[in-house]
């Protein structure tokens, strides 16, 4: 079997996802003619032209920008549906998505109609397509504690649809310490903690994470290169890394995929995997994701079938399931 079709077969889940970045330029246009709005671009290529970006911030701009069409229940039910389609296509079996709930409440729309579309999608995804799915709510680090901590008592009532918290937005001067107390309350709470750390900052924020919000999963952490001390902690504790490298190539973290050190990481027994983070702006889904990896880091077969497993270990499915993926994935590896 090729890597390509290896790619293509093999299960795998999708670790760090962020609905909103699931946003399409033609659904970007679709739901401002549904919702009466005026954009500031004549249609869906001239938006996808402006989709050149030189660091997270230039990115974040127009995300936000873009999530203003959001606003109704069935436009966060049709935009994690699409999703869960791309998810078929690509063999992933199990997703944990994440969802900013600050950019939607701040506009007005209730936090009742983000939380319920995204989450009558996932069952309907279940029921349908087959795919398993957990909801992490992440708060935006550009904006105070105080705020997430408002967010945190909203989402109360909606706790049984949430399996954990995170932490995105721009990270560059926001350092996990400022959340300390929101993720104090969310681990009281028994749910499941993970932070972006160490994308763009440095990897001292990734120390922070785990030390501070005692976080279970690290959100990109490529940063982590820059200390073999840290790398050694991190692969003894067994930390998973979601890593995005379409993401990372075109933020601008590395200046091409043959830099990326997804491989080395491995390499060096860290539990890293593969994911898309916002792939309507970063150039693809999940096994777009792969074929670049394949392409510019030209990975064994092996390290292609520890990359699936990694995102089952690191996934927060139950043991039992979990069993159950791997040994899918060794009889896809197996056949011929
Ligand atoms: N890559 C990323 N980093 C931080 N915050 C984000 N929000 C959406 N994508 C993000
Ligand atoms: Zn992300």
């Amino acid at each position: 079997m090729s890597n390509s079709e290896l790619i293509k077969k093999i299960p795998k889940a999708e670790l760090h996802l962020h609905i909103e970045g699931t946003l399409e330029p033609k659904m970007v246009f679709q739901l401002a003619e549904r919702n009466n709005i005026k954009l500031p671009y004549a249609n869906a290529q001239e938006l996808a032209a402006k989709y050149n970006f030189s660091d997270l911030q230039s990115f974040l701009d127009l995300y936000y920008q873009a999530t203003d069409v959001l606003q109704t229940e069935q436009d966060f039910f049709d935009l994690t549906w699409a999703y869960l389609e791309h998810c078929a296509e690509d063999n992933v079996v199990h997703c944990e998505i994440f969802f900013d709930p600050q950019s939607h409440t701040s506009r007005g729309v209730p936090f009742a109609d983000v939380i319920q579309g995204i989450h009558k999608a996932l069952v309907a995804g279940e029921e349908k397509l087959g795919i398993t799915s957990q909801l992490i709510l992440c708060f935006l680090r550009h904006l105070p504690e105080e705020d997430a901590l408002k967010t945190w008592d909203e989402a109360q009532p909606w706790l049984s649809l949430i399996s954990g918290v995170g932490l995105d937005s721009s990270e560059r001067d926001f350092p996990p310490n400022l959340f300390a107390n929101v993720f104090a309350k969310a681990k009281e709470a028994g749910l499941k903690l993970v932070a972006h750390a160490g994308e763009e900052g440095p990897a001292q924020y990734i120390e922070q994470a785990l030390d501070i919000l005692k976080i279970d999963r690290i959100d990109h952490g490529v940063r982590i290169t820059e200390s073999d001390e840290l790398m050694d902690r991190v692969a003894k504790d067994n930390i998973a890394l979601t890593v995005c490298p379409l993401s990372n190539v075109r933020l601008c973290v590395y200046s091409q995929m043959q830099e990326h050190p997804l491989l080395e990481l491995l390499d060096r027994g860290l539990r890293v995997m593969i994911n898309s983070d916002d792939p309507a702006y970063f150039g693809g889904y999940m096994n777009q994701n792969f074929h670049a990896v394949d392409e510019a880091l030209n990975p064994s077969k092996e390290q292609i079938i520890l990359l699936a497993k990694n995102s089952i270990l690191a996934s927060f499915l139950t043991d039992q399931e979990k069993q159950t993926w791997l040994d899918k994935i060794d009889s896809v590896a197996q056949s011929n």
